[in-house]
């Protein structure tokens, strides 16, 4: 497909439904698949507590039945039912399984069902093609995180994080304007943000998380638990690099005999060892680390990574960026990409072999 036109602007609408399972985020923005040209409104459709449970049952599968497909698009459809209007729609659906070293992953629901649905190109499974060609499949909002950065002005190197259930950080340099150029990007996956404190409060409290790291900042970390995370080779590995969400389950083990502030003081604690582990692997240091993605909220979190890297962290609303739609954002990015054919992941970002266009492209009946 040949690259469009700088200039074509359209209105996309991107959805993420994450690790965290906590809902459907939509959002608009207008954009060449170049430049970001303009952000527009948003909606978030959260999952209730059963449906939560159907999605639970689909974790470490690579199968779900139609009950939780079609909870998927539906949750979708009403999600972008609430949005003023779109012409192409970039839809990541809801990852149950990540196993990048077997070549595979999986999100579940049919963009062709959106596709009918809104009368307008859906385009979906970002991240077969990557994973075809070698890559990891994931990080996928790095390119998008680039463009970010050269919209806010960012003269010197940046890096944004993401803590949603897992984490992933992505260094960007706004002076290669490609970000498919080697230098632009380097990105990967942290290790776990939020997913193992939720999975614990939800087990032991029947709490969704740790509402503003409040229980975890009652407790004290046992860093002995911590420093043996951190032996787990995934932090020897070079990026990039990529996790499932469960990777890290065997934590909830190892904090099982501490009290409830305890266990969510350790678990937070790793996350944010993990993220100080990652600034290890950056080029350079970026002159600001933009935090994005849920866990922003959790001022024991936000605290534990400012005291354990050495440059500026900040919630991304610091630069005027939403980061509960962010990674909404990055999906209809990425969709007008792969509309303009243009690459949506490089060797820095994925470890595929060469910059590729991931995405299938579904468009209603005529
Ligand atoms: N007020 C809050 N206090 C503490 N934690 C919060 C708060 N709000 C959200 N979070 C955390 O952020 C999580 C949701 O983050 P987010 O929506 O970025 O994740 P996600 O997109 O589902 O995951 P991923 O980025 O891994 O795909 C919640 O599950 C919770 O752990
Ligand atoms: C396989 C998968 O869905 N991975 C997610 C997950 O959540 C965070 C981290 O792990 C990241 O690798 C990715 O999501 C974001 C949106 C990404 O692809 O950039």
């Amino acid at each position: 497909m040949q690259g469009r036109g700088k200039g074509e602007a359209i209105r996309v609408a991107g959805c993420m439904s994450g690790t965290s399972l906590d809902g459907v985020d939509v959002a608009t923005i207008l954009t060449d698949g170049r430049e970001i040209l303009g952000f527009g409104d948003s909606a978030c459709r959260p999952y209730g507590a059963r449906e939560q449970a159907l999605l639970r049952e689909g974790l470490g599968t690579w199968e779900v039945g139609p009950e939780i497909t079609e909870l998927i698009e539906t949750a979708h459809a009403e999600a972008l039912s609430q949005l003023e209007g779109f012409d192409l729609i970039g839809f990541h659906g809801q990852t149950f399984n990540h196993a990048p070293e077997a070549g595979r992953t999986f999100q579940a629901g049919d963009g062709a069902v959106l596709a009918e649905l809104f009368d307008v190109p859906v385009v979906w499974d970002f991240r077969s093609a990557d994973m075809r060609l070698g890559g990891q499949g994931a990080p996928l909002a790095p390119f998008y995180h680039h463009a970010l950065a050269r919209h806010i002005g960012a003269t010197a190197p940046v890096a944004f994080l993401n803590m949603g259930g897992v984490g992933n950080i992505t260094w960007a340099d706004p002076s290669v304007a490609d970000p498919a150029a080697p230098g632009a990007l380097l990105a990967f996956d942290t290790g776990p943000a939020n997913a193992p404190v939720n999975d614990l409060v939800a087990a032991r409290l029947g709490l969704a998380f740790d509402a503003g790291g409040a229980l975890a900042a009652r407790g004290t970390p046992e860093m002995e638990i911590v420093a043996a995370g951190l032996a787990n080779p995934y932090f020897f590995r070079m990026p990039p690099k990529s996790l499932d969400r469960n990777a890290f389950h065997g934590l909830l083990e190892a904090v099982a005999p501490l009290s409830d502030a305890d266990a969510a003081a350790t678990l937070t604690a790793f996350s944010a060892a993990a993220v100080a582990r990652a600034m290890d692997h950056c080029p350079t240091p970026p002159a600001v680390l933009h935090v994005t993605g849920g866990g922003r909220h959790n001022a024991t979190l936000m605290a534990m990574i400012a005291a354990a890297v050495d440059c500026p962290v900040r919630p991304v609303e610091e630069a005027g960026l939403d980061g509960d739609m962010l990674e909404a954002q990055a999906f209809a990015y990425l969709a007008a990409r792969v509309i303009a054919g243009l690459p949506t992941s490089a060797p820095g970002t994925t470890g595929v072999r060469a910059a590729i266009g991931g995405g299938r492209i579904s468009r209603p009946a005529a």
